[in-house]
């Protein structure tokens, strides 16, 4: 068996920015297992604007089945996680700001820790960042940012697109005329406003900058640094299994073939939300009575691994459009999406060269009126211990863990700082009916995805086969404060496709459609077509114990000498922001507490 100072469990997002700082100490050894495979010369990897095409979510992706949603009429819901070197951002949106500041401290203030604040994590956000900024047509077209926010010597570049869309600069003046201020830079901690989101793009070439892009690629030769392909880790292997627990190596499987290797020093676990807790628990690490229904012998009762689960949850209102250079023309036209994509082979602009997103987070003010918000926050406030009770699956620990959440998310939702819906513009069609079951005309779209939901899950193994999927319960829409942002989602949308000066180039509501005329209608539409924003987190959560937490704030796993999580398993609670760079930040601030441990 080869053994490695450190085995990094999952290439992604931030397995790949752990074992590529770790081995800039050419003295330090690490290997890295992922399920995937090296993706990067695929072009729907890198054209930003082929997101979501080809096999992007078919071989990239783990495709997720959540079970059926209870509040979301039975339906079984897909999540959607990248599968190969580079984890899910080989397959995401490429948007790329953080959430408020707010939101940072409150992980430390639920930890008892002030390293995890806004102010102590932000030289971890900059630290990963390689910024271009907008150059002066990117400027003309809405691009705005602030140097002090930024890092300009980090790995994961990061820039604006060639093209924009015509919507885009339209929905975000209607946006201002609604109240929402134009942004200074979507990542500076304050995003209660609208503006042209940055992307996790090479600006100088215009392509997707994948976590294999930025922290593998360039580093490939390094000896120090071995990364395996197609290993899928079955588990931890473990020195004993009483008292502290010691991990020694993992077990992977190639083909059909076992494999081992050893950690001299530590086990890193970065396979997702989803897939950490699935190892940990094929490990013997978790609710024992789940694991021996699954058939594994628990080594370690950690009840709370699999649980605290959230993700973030989307929707639509669209509008047909008069605007003729949108998305739609893409598939309605192919002979102009061959002669698009031949003119970003060539010079790298036309319509694939735009990750095309412009965003607006929406405060509670701009969902909600003032006495409809008090009463919800009141409701909410009443019911507290009863929804924490019902979400902690029998945990109490995890009962206070909850409860503590939704109290800072309450009292920030009263300080208007609580950021419940992300709205952005699709420059074409965005919603639930496929290409060929809706009018071939062009669109726009704004999407509204609920981002401080007060809902928690679960995701458990069913089997001890490794291969097999586990299930995953979201429990979306559970909490009747999430419901009621959703449905003021669909509204502020309708009001955005009004306002001008983006009202005069619609020509009529297609979806949720006008005869969706009260809450009612609107909330009984969206319970048949809400999807997953693929944003899970939480189920191995940064907590105190006696708050049903997984890991500590060196995101050791409690009750083990050397296992640690590095991932967006750790974000004890939704954050209103698309979540990459904020695990780029995880795994950065994860490379500098094991360098530290071990100095
Ligand atoms: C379709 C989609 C769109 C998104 N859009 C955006 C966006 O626009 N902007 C944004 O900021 N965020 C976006 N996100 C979210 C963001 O990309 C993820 O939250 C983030 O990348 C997760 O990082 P991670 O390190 O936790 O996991 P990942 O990056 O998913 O990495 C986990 C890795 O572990 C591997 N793995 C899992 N199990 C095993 C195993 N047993 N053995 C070996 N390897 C294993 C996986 O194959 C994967 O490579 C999107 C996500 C998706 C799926």
């Amino acid at each position: 068996t080869p053994v490695y100072d450190y085995v990094v469990v999952g290439g992604g997002t931030a397995g790949l920015t752990v074992a590529s700082r770790l081995t800039d100490n050419k003295d330090v050894t690490v290997a890295v297992l992922e399920a995937g495979f090296n993706a990067e010369g695929l072009q729907e990897v890198f054209v930003p604007g082929l997101i979501g095409s080809g096999i992007a979510f078919t071989t990239l992706d783990w495709s997720y089945k959540t079970v059926p949603q209870a509040n979301l009429n039975g339906r079984t819901l897909t999540v959607n996680a990248g599968k190969g070197l580079g984890g899910s951002t080989l397959i995401n949106s490429m948007i790329f700001p953080r959430a408020e500041k707010e939101q940072y401290d409150a992980w430390g203030q639920l930890n008892n820790d002030s390293s995890w604040t806004w102010t102590n994590l932000l030289p971890f956000f900059k630290k990963s960042e390689l910024f271009t900024p907008p150059n002066a047509h990117q400027t003309a077209a809405g691009a705005r940012f602030l140097p002090a926010v930024h890092g300009f010597a980090g790995r994961v570049k990061v820039g604006f697109p060639n093209f924009f869309f015509e919507q885009s600069a339209l929905w975000r003046r209607a946006a201002e005329s609604l109240g929402f201020p134009a942004s200074p830079d979507l990542s500076n901690g304050d995003p209660h406003a609208v503006g042209v989101a940055p992307n996790s793009l090479d600006a100088a070439n215009n392509t997707r900058c994948s976590a294999a892009c930025a922290y593998y690629t360039p580093f490939a030769d390094r000896t120090n640094l071995v990364v395996i392909t197609n290993a899928t880790v079955s588990r931890i292997l473990w020195a004993n299994s009483t008292g502290e627990l010691v991990a020694v190596g993992v077990e992977y499987l190639v083909n059909n073939e076992t494999l081992t290797v050893g950690a001299s020093k530590e086990v890193i676990l970065s396979a997702g939300t989803i897939g950490s807790p699935k190892v940990l628990e094929l490990s013997g690490v978790g609710n024992s009575t789940i694991l021996n229904a699954a058939g594994v012998s628990p080594v370690l009762d950690l009840p709370t691994v699999g649980e605290n689960f959230a993700d973030h949850v989307h929707s639509w209102a669209n509008a047909f459009t008069n605007v003729t250079l949108t998305k739609d023309a893409l598939l309605l036209n192919p002979a102009f999406a061959a002669e698009q994509l031949a003119l970003w082979f060539k010079n790298r602009t036309g319509l694939y060269s735009a990750a095309p997103r412009s965003l607006g987070i929406a405060a509670p003010s701009d969902v909600f009126s003032p006495s409809q918000l008090a009463a919800l926050v009141a409701q909410a406030e009443a019911n507290l211990t009863h929804f924490a009770t019902q979400f902690s699956n029998g945990n109490p620990a995890l009962a206070q863990g909850i409860a503590a959440q939704h109290k800072i998310a309450l009292d920030l939702y009263k300080r208007n700082k609580e950021l419940p819906l992300e709205m952005n513009a699709e420059p074409g069609y965005s919603g639930p009916t496929a290409f060929a079951a809706r009018p071939a005309r062009n669109y726009t779209a704004i999407n509204s995805v609920l981002y401080a939901p007060l809902a928690r899950g679960r995701t458990h193994i069913v089997s001890a086969d490794p291969l097999a999927p586990p299930a995953v319960d979201p429990a979306y829409w559970a909490h009747p404060l999430d419901v009621a942002a959703q449905v003021g989602g669909i509204k502020l949308a309708r009001r955005m496709l009004a306002a001008p000066p983006l009202g005069a180039v619609n020509q009529g509501e297609f979806e949720p459609g006008t005869d969706k005329d009260t809450d009612a209608k609107i909330e009984e539409w969206l319970r048949g077509v809400v999807a997953s924003d693929n944003h899970e987190v939480g189920s191995l959560s940064m907590m105190p114990q006696k708050l049903g937490g997984v890991v500590d704030t060196s995101l050791k796993v409690y009750g083990t000498r050397n296992v640690r999580v590095a991932d967006a398993s750790i974000i004890p609670f939704p954050v209103s922001a698309h979540l990459s760079s904020t695990v780029y930040m995880i795994g950065e601030r994860a490379a500098d507490i094991i360098q530290r441990a071990q100095n």
